[in-house]
């Protein structure tokens, strides 16, 4: 399989916005000239749906913190509507500064607001240096330092944000380095509309959605389609299918590349298997870290032989 030339790389992004959010520090690293421009959207699925309209040839988005683990709003706008597919992913190691309104000494807060994931990881600060404040989410981190700058009635007073954030809007920065969990590492992605699969790499992830039948063990079947092929997983993550309580779909990422005759035989497995599957993509891992060696049974080149061996037996050939 091949990198197929059905549409150039994408040129012109759509990201979580506004301005000054981790998603476009995460876009500009990918170091992708955006010579189409890119575009602030007010939401992930606003910025999927972006990509769906063909406004963009690409959205970049929060997936998956370190820890706090999946975006809920990715995993969700990845899973339904017009299929998309993620074509790269990078890791972007975040911290968090409080920006105040100018005028304001940090005991006058009495709101405080973020990002959700933001929040998360900064609860125990919060919690410690601003004990009386309320705490409220917003779309972004930019998007909390656009509120305290806007000064609306009820606006937040404080948010926690990048500091390119803070700088952008305005705002004072009265502390540095409130992450709970120094390090922490965010992983964004790049979805496309479907046209292009990345060309395997050797050290590469793909994405899969499915929902399986509501019956014992369905799950465990799900697993052992993927460890009977020797693919290990990276990220397993549940979501109610919003059809009723205790329908749950499952997103998970694993070792290998479509192109990987294991990873298609796995495919092939979950599709007799799953009541819905959706392939969300092969992709170079940001990391760049190989898979363990592939254990011969499990390599392309016994596939390949196993299956010609039934194909000469379905053609009418002997044993
Ligand atoms: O709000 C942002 O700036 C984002 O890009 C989403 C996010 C929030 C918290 C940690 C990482 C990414």
């Amino acid at each position: 399989m091949h990198d197929q030339p059905v549409r150039p790389t994408p040129t012109r992004f759509a990201f979580l916005g506004p301005e000054g959010t981790f998603t476009e520090a995460a876009l500009h690293s990918l170091g992708t000239p955006s010579e189409g421009g890119s575009v602030p959207a007010p939401s992930v699925p606003a910025a999927l749906a972006l990509v769906r309209a063909g406004e963009v040839d690409a959205a970049v988005v929060p997936l998956e913190n370190s820890v706090e683990g999946s975006v809920s709003p990715t995993v969700d706008g990845l899973a339904a509507g017009e299929p998309l597919l993620i074509t790269r992913e990078v890791f972007l190691e975040v911290d968090f500064v409080l920006g105040v309104r100018p005028g304001l000494a940090p005991g006058e807060v009495t709101r405080v607001a973020s990002h959700p994931h933001a929040l998360a990881q900064t609860r125990g600060w919060v919690a410690e240096h601003l004990p009386g404040a309320e705490v409220v989410a917003a779309a972004s981190t930019a998007d909390a330092a656009r509120l305290v700058a806007e000064a609306a009635p009820g606006a937040p007073d404080a948010a926690v944000c990048p500091e390119l954030a803070a700088e952008r809007y305005g705002l004072h920065v009265t502390a540095r380095r409130l992450a709970d969990t120094p390090g922490a590492v965010t992983r964004f992605v790049q979805v496309e509309r479907p046209g292009r699969l990345p060309a395997p790499t050797g050290a590469d992830r793909t994405t899969v959605t499915c929902s399986v039948p509501d019956r014992t063990g369905a799950l465990l079947d799900l697993l052992t389609v993927l460890a009977s092929r020797g693919l290990n997983l990276t990220r397993l993550d549940s979501r109610p299918t919003r059809q009723r309580l205790g329908v749950y779909s499952f997103t998970f990422d694993c070792e290998g590349h479509l192109a990987d005759a294991r990873v298609g035989d796995a495919l092939v497995a979950l599709h007799r298997l799953c009541d819905e599957v959706r392939f969300l993509g092969s992709y170079p891992r940001a990391d760049g870290r190989a898979a363990a060696p592939v254990p011969a049974p499990l390599a392309d080149g016994a596939f390949g032989a196993a299956q010609a061996w039934v194909d000469r037996l379905r053609a009418g050939a002997g044993g």
